[in-house]
């Protein structure tokens, strides 16, 4: 069923586990997210950036909305680093049930006013609201911040953040980034700095970032002909001691599109006469789910449905 970020995050923090918020682009990747969820009795969230609303529209939006309202576990559509209160406004219509407006790169008192219009609006249709405050290292779509002005967030900032915006749920900075180059090795996650904000807040926490940018699937890419560097992603581990202390919603993209790529390369290099797409994008689909299927494992999010 369709329901609102806060309908699943809530009982996240409060059961100590963490929901899994995939990325979008298509049917296929929408698919594996919410039959995959279905499989393992997980809640879960589907997430739209703004490039994949410009990508995919209402078209895609609605694929998501109609897998969700009839799937037999909790479902939230969210808007994944929402710029501005237009965007959060578009995205409302649009039938979101989860809005992100990240406001992160501005001043804490215009992040503040940024946040709050949104919290006022979507509030008063009944949508649950993310916010950001601190800088993750990599690339935030829109935003190319280098690490030396990525700075992680504050705790006592964070609770007066809190206070004065009202948001549902909270994206905080602890060492993660986009992308599939998180570090050389294992990335650094500061989890006294979690446990810490935890301890002085009781509202859902994010990390963005949580791709673990798994090594089997960085060599398929490798070995169906992709071109990749030194990639490196999030430690399970490091997931799971973050998610008994607060982290309750985990944002997952870049894995999904390594898994996508690998399924159609090894496809392609291995069946060069193939061009069925069902043949094509179908084992795509396959990859994503098992991928996935590890991730909510780890989340500690299957049998919560
Ligand atoms: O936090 C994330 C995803 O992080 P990751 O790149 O680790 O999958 N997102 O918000 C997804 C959009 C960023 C571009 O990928
Ligand atoms: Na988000
Ligand atoms: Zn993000």
């Amino acid at each position: 069923m369709l329901v609102t970020g806060n309908d699943i995050l809530v009982p996240a923090r409060a059961g100590k586990y963490g929901v899994g918020s995939f990325n979008t682009n298509n049917m296929e990747i929408t698919q594996a997210i919410i039959h995959t969820a279905e499989k393992l009795r997980s809640p879960v969230m589907v997430q739209m950036s703004e490039g994949a609303i410009k990508y995919g529209g209402q078209d895609l939006a609605n694929i998501v909305k109609d897998i969700a309202e009839r799937a037999t576990v909790p479902v939230a559509l969210h808007l994944d680093h929402g710029s501005s209160y237009a965007s959060a406004l578009k995205a409302i219509k649009m039938g979101f049930t989860s809005i992100m407006i990240d406001a992160s790169h501005h001043p804490f008192e215009e992040n503040v006013h940024e946040t709050r219009r949104v919290v006022e609006a979507a509030h008063a249709m009944g949508i649950s609201v993310e916010s950001e405050l601190g800088r993750l290292g990599g690339i935030e779509e829109h935003i190319v911040v280098d690490e030396k002005d990525a700075f992680l967030t504050d705790p006592e900032e964070a609770v007066r953040f809190i206070e004065q915006t009202g948001t549902d749920y909270l994206a905080i900075a602890i060492g993660t980034s986009h992308g599939a180059y998180k570090g050389k090795g294992r990335p650094y996650i500061d989890h006294e700095r979690i446990e810490k904000i935890a301890s002085l807040t009781s509202i859902p926490l994010v990390a963005h970032g949580s791709s673990g940018v798994p090594a089997e699937i960085v060599q398929r890419f490798r070995d169906s002909g992709g071109e990749i560097g030194d990639a490196a992603g999030i430690a399970d581990e490091d997931l799971q001691r973050a998610t008994g202390h607060g982290i309750a919603k985990v944002n997952v993209d870049t894995d999904l599109r390594l898994a996508m790529t690998v399924g159609v390369r090894e496809v392609l290099k291995a069946s060069p006469k193939e061009f069925d797409p069902r043949k094509i994008f179908g084992p795509a689909r396959d990859v994503m789910a098992q991928v996935i299927e590890h991730k909510l494992r780890v989340l500690g999010s299957v049998g919560k449905a």
